[in-house]
C-alpha cells in the first residue's frame, strides 16, 4: 500500500491567499488539495494542521473513500465550510496520488472524458453597461462560449462583481472588511437594460449569465427573473439567500429563466431539497468547498435524476489545484453544465504550474497523471500570508445587509 509518511499546509499569497495541502506518501509520489476559504483562510490550515494531519500518517493513500468517511463521521461536528474544505484538500489529494501511482489523469479514473472539452464562462464586469458590454465583446473574441455580465449600478458606489482592474476580480481587498452601500431597487432597474444592450452588442449564439450575489427577496427574484426572460439567460445565479431552500419554490413559479446556486454549499444536504422538488436547473457547488471530488460526484449523481446540470464555482479564490480538479470532474460528469473560470493572476500561475489549458471557450485539463498541477514551494515562499477580508453591505440606511 502507498503509505501516508507526511502530509503539510502551505499558505502562500502570491497575489491572493491560498491554502494547499500536500500529501506525501512513502514511496515520493505526493499530492496536492485545495483549502482555500476565502476570508478565513487560516481557520481551514488549523483544521488541518492540528486535526486531520495527525490522523492521516500511516494510512494507505489508496483508501479515498474510507479516509474520506473517517474524516466526515470521526468529526461528530458534521458539515460546515472550514470541516468539508479540510476534508476537500485531503480528498483531492489523495485522488492526484491515485492518478499518478496509476500513471493516469484523474478524469481517466473518474469514468473518461464525457465530451471533447468543458465550456467555460467569463466574467465580463464594468461601472456602466457600456463598458460591461465592451469588455463582454472582448471575451467573445477570445472565443469564450458564455459569458457572465455584472455592471455598476448607477446611484451606488461600489458592487459585487465591479472591479477595479478590467480582468480580474477579486473580492477579498483590504485586511479590515470594505462597506458597501446596497438599494435592491436601483439594482433591479439597472439589470435588464444591461441584458437588452448586451444581446444587442453580442447576438444569440453566445451563452449570458448574470449573479445576484443572494441578495434579493423571493418575490424580488421572481420579477427579475421575469424581466430577463426577454434576453433568454443560460442562468441567473444566487438570486435569494439558499439558507431557505423552500424560497425557491416560490421564485420557480414565477419565472422560466434557469436559475443557479450552491457555491457556498458544502455538502449534499445544502441542494437536497432543491434537486429533488426541482427547484433549480444548475448546482454550483465545487471541490474545495464541497468535500473534494468525492462528495461532488454524490451531489452530481443526485443532479442528474433530476436534469440538473453542474456549473462549478471557479472565482479567483479557488486555486488552481482546485481549478484543475474541477476540469477533471467536468470532463467525466455526465450532466456537465457549464465551469466557471476566471483568470488567475501571474504571480498565481507561476506558483501553481498547471497541465489545463483554454482553447476556444473549451478548458481541457491534460493527460499528465494526476490532476496535472503542482506547487513551487520556493516560490510560494516568497509570498507570506496577508489577511484579507470579503467586503460587507449595509442598506442606505445603514441596515446590515447580505454581501
Ligand atoms: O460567482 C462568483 O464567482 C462569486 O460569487 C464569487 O466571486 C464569490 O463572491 C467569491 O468566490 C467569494 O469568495
Ligand atoms: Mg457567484
Amino acid at each position: 500500500m502507498p503509505k501516508i509518511t507526511g502530509a503539510r499546509v502551505i499558505v502562500t499569497s502570491p497575489g491572493r491567499n491560498f491554502v494547499t495541502l500536500k500529501v506525501e506518501t512513502e514511496d515520493g509520489v505526493y499530492g496536492l488539495g485545495d483549502a482555500t476559504l476565502n476570508g478565513r483562510e487560516l481557520a481551514v490550515a488549523s483544521y488541518l494542521t492540528d486535526h486531520v494531519i495527525p490522523c492521516l500518517i500511516g494510512r494507505d493513500a489508496h483508501r479515498i473513500e474510507d479516509i474520506w468517511q473517517f474524516l466526515y463521521k470521526g468529526a461528530y461536528w458534521r458539515r460546515g465550510p472550514v470541516t468539508m474544505s479540510a476534508i476537500a484538500a485531503v480528498d483531492t489529494a489523495l485522488w492526484d496520488i491515485k492518478g499518478k501511482l496509476a500513471g493516469l489523469p484523474v478524469y481517466q479514473l473518474l469514468g473518461g472524458a464525457s465530451r471533447e472539452g468543458v465550456m467555460v464562462y467569463g466574467h465580463a464586469n464594468g461601472t456602466t453597461i457600456e463598458e460591461t458590454v465592451a469588455n463582454a465583446l472582448h471575451y467573445k473574441e477570445l472565443g469564450y462560449r458564455a459569458i457572465r455580465l455584472q455592471s455598476g449600478v448607477p446611484g451606488l458606489a461600489s458592487t459585487y462583481g465591479v472591479s477595479k482592474d478590467r480582468y480580474f476580480y477579486e473580492p477579498a481587498d483590504a485586511d479590515m472588511p470594505t462597506e458597501n452601500v446596497w438599494s435592491t431597487e436601483k439594482y433591479l432597474r439597472s439589470v435588464p437594460p444591461l441584458f437588452e444592450k448586451a444581446r444587442d452588442a453580442l447576438g444569440w449564439d453566445v451563452h449570458l449569465l448574470h449573479d445576484a450575489h443572494h441578495r434579493l427577496t423571493p418575490i424580488e427574484a421572481a420579477r427579475l427573473g421575469k424581466d430577463l426572460e426577454p434576453y433568454r439567460l443560460f442562468w441567473l445565479e444566487d438570486t435569494t439567500p439558499a439558507e431557505n431552500q423552500e424560497a425557491f419554490r416560490l421564485i420557480r413559479q414565477h419565472t422560466t429563466t434557469p436559475l443557479a446556486v450552491g457555491e457556498i454549499f458544502n455538502t449534499i444536504w445544502d441542494a437536497r431539497e432543491l434537486i429533488q422538488n426541482q427547484l433549480i436547473d444548475y448546482i454550483r457547488a465545487t471541490v474545495v468547498h464541497a468535500g473534494g471530488i468525492t462528495h461532488l460526484r454524490r451531489i452530481a449523481a443526485l443532479a442528474d435524476l433530476y436534469q440538473v446540470r453542474t456549473g462549478c464555482h471557479g472565482a479567483t479564490d479557488l486555486s488552481p489545484v482546485c481549478m484543475a480538479a474541477a476540469l477533471h470532474f467536468d470532463l467525466s460528469v455526465p450532466n456537465f453544465g457549464v465551469q466557471e473560470y476566471m483568470r488567475h493572476a501571474e504571480e498565481t500561475d507561476a506558483v501553481f504550474p498547471h497541465a489545463y489549458s483554454f482553447d476556444n471557450g473549451l478548458m481541457h485539463p491534460g493527460d499528465k497523471p494526476g490532476l496535472g498541477v503542482d506547487i513551487d514551494e520556493v516560490l510560494a515562499a516568497k509570498y507570506p500570508y496577508r489577511r484579507a477580508y470579503l467586503p460587507v453591505n449595509r442598506l442606505e440606511d445603514g441596515t446590515m445587509f447580505s454581501w
